[in-house]
């Protein structure tokens, strides 16, 4: 269902496989001169002073702290989110044996131009110059098709681990997007409709192989996430940065356990511009750092309408910022315009 909505959304916008099949990072001792960008001056701040909030959702204030950090940052960090830990180390392992298939048998389970699920380079490829230093699968609910067809004889484990964490992160979403909400002072009968009972999600694992010039490759390029709100659950190895005004790209570093919660685009535009949509990226790293994410776009689902939240223009007293749009309209501007999304429906 979600497969075909997003299908219908990007028939409109199909890739070139150009943009899809990634490079075999493997057999390249250097990096090759379609993979290299213009070293960024912009100043990143490894300084622990200017870190994302950490919540614990176990904190009686957790809602407070939520409201606090999504306005200021537009991101956090969470703990005690009842994900279990093996859980997420057995993730770890599975988007590790995918990515290490051989490069021929990856292509096995290629993305279709105007599909979502499957391996491939990042969607947002086409609007940039220069190819990144990543390669990714994407689903939508059960991997079992691709997962046959990359391992024809031993995909039950892969499949079995990927849904139960769809599973899992999607009662965290819920669970954030109330209290998220809560900090508004919105509560589920303040939503013209039952939106959240028609989510969208979209599991994404990302590899980013170690680089011999990461200086001049970039993992991930600067983008905002097209959902209400995305879980990351990053490897050891730091890659993740946020870009903070002010401040510039802050690296997140990671914790043992803990998730990463960025505002979507969706939720921007909900929350009338009071929680940035926040611009991120991920970094490479040499030798022996090959990293991994995987990331848990919680959405809503097709015709809904998205549009500043009438009791909080109340509340607030503001003028709405954005016009209503559906989703899937939302969906076409941003696969065609990208970065110019927000400000094509500004008002
Ligand atoms: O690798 C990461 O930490 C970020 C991933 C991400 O931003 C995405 O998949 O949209
Ligand atoms: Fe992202």
């Amino acid at each position: 269902m979600t497969t075909t909505f997003f299908s219908e959304a990007y028939r409109e916008t199909p890739i070139h496989l150009r943009h899809i099949i990634p490079l075999d990072f493997h057999s390249v001792p250097t990096v090759p001169d379609s993979h290299v960008w213009p070293k960024s001056d912009a100043f990143s701040s490894d300084d622990d002073r200017f870190s994302i909030p950490i919540v614990d959702l176990n904190d009686p204030d957790a809602v407070k702290l939520i409201g606090h950090a999504c306005e200021t940052w537009g991101a956090f960090q969470v703990i005690n989110h009842g994900i279990p830990l093996n859980l997420l180390d057995d993730m770890e392992s599975e988007t590790r044996r995918l990515f290490s298939l051989p490069a021929q048998q990856k292509m096995k389970a290629l993305r279709e131009p105007a599909g979502i699920a499957g391996y491939g380079i990042a969607r947002i490829s086409p609007f940039f110059p220069k190819y990144m230093w990543h390669e990714g699968f994407t689903m939508s609910g059960s991997p079992v098709d691709h997962a046959r067809a990359l391992w024809p004889n031993d995909n039950a484990r892969f499949c079995d681990v990927m849904e139960s964490y769809q599973k899992k992160m999607k009662v965290l979403a819920e669970q954030l997007t109330h209290m998220i909400l809560k900090s508004l002072d919105i509560s589920e009968q303040d939503l013209n409709s039952d939106i959240l009972g028609l989510p969208y999600t979209v599991l994404q694992l990302n590899s980013y192989p170690s680089c011999p010039d990461p200086n001049r490759a970039m993992g991930l390029a600067p983008h905002t996430d097209t959902s209400l709100l995305t879980i990351v659950h990053q490897s050891a190895i730091t890659g993740l940065q946020l870009f903070k005004e002010g401040l510039g790209w802050v690296s997140v570093q990671p914790i043992t356990g803990a998730l990463v919660v960025n505002v979507g685009d969706l939720l921007h535009i909900f929350s009338n511009a009071r929680f940035p949509s926040v611009l991120h990226r991920a970094v490479v790293n040499r030798d022996r750092f090959h990293r991994f994410s995987m990331a848990y776009f919680y959405g809503i689902s097709t015709d809904c309408n998205v549009s500043p939240l009438p009791k909080l223009l109340n509340i607030s007293g503001q003028t709405p910022r954005y016009r209503s749009v559906t989703v899937k309209e939302y969906v076409v501007i941003k696969s065609k315009s990208f970065d110019e999304a927000l400000s094509l429906i500004r008002i």
